[in-house]
């Protein structure tokens, strides 16, 4: 399992949002995608994901190309967006049977048994969506991303608006779906990047500024906050 994308660029009218990006990704990874507000995480994850069409440059995942293959690049993914929409009035069940009948998982009712379990919902899984704390409501989301087991998960601010205790379970979660899967997750809490993540892939104004291994960011002084601010400050 590999994602490769190659010189992708998007443009807004006369913003170049993503210039000419290339990275790779290979299985057992977990990788994080940092940089600061309007350098192009959304932009480029969203071409990832086929929610936004590739302007210039590709995008190929396990040898499907981008949009071609788009249908079968869909069932190798799991995405969780940032401002994660569900149907709050909706049983935790009920949400799952919906979203995964949608995507044609087979077996459904024991694989929605089966993520409830792995996203450890299930001391709240008789309650609505809208009953339960952002934390849990976070782990509805991820369960929804993984119904379909993509090999490839990828999480748009997983942990934004939680707090600290719920911030860890989540970081744990991603930690033990990292075993399995590709993850590449955008963030802007440093802290958690550093504990997750085993790459770094830092984007400034469009430009990707690094690709880097989290032990090498680890050995400089000053660690992954210094290395941010280096790279991003032109
Ligand atoms: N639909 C759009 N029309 C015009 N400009 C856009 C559009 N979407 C994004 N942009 C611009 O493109 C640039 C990159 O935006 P993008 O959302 O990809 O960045 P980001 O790194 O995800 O930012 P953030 O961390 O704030 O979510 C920004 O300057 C943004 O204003």
């Amino acid at each position: 399992m590999t994602i490769s994308v190659s010189k992708l660029s998007k443009t807004y009218g006369a913003q170049k949002a993503v210039n000419s990006i290339s990275f790779e990704i290979k299985e057992g990874e977990i990788v994080g995608f940092l940089g600061p507000n309007g350098a192009g995480k959304s932009s480029t994850l969203k071409m990832l994901i086929g929610l936004l069409p590739i302007e210039e440059g590709s995008i190929e995942i396990n040898g499907y190309k981008m949009p071609e293959d788009q249908l079968k690049i869909k069932a190798q993914i799991g995405f969780l967006a940032e401002h994660n929409p569900m149907y709050k009035d909706m049983y935790i069940r009920e949400f799952l049977e919906f979203v995964g009948s949608i995507r044609k998982v087979p077996n459904l009712k024991v694989r929605i048994e089966e993520v409830i379990k792995i996203t450890g919902l299930s001391s709240e899984a008789n309650k609505k969506i809208a009953e339960l704390s952002k934390g849990y409501q976070q782990r509805v989301g991820i369960a929804h991303a993984i119904i379909h087991n993509p090999p490839i998960l990828i999480l748009d601010e997983p942990t934004s608006g939680l707090d600290p205790n719920q911030m860890l379970e989540i970081r744990n979660l991603i930690k033990q779906l990292g075993q399995q899967k590709i993850i590449l997750f955008s963030s802007h809490i440093l802290s958690e990047v550093e504990a997750i993540c085993d790459r770094v892939l830092l984007i400034n104004k469009g430009n990707l500024v690094a690709d880097t291994k989290m032990s090498e960011i680890q050995a400089k002084k000053g660690g992954l906050a210094k290395f941010f601010e280096e790279k991003t400050k032109n």
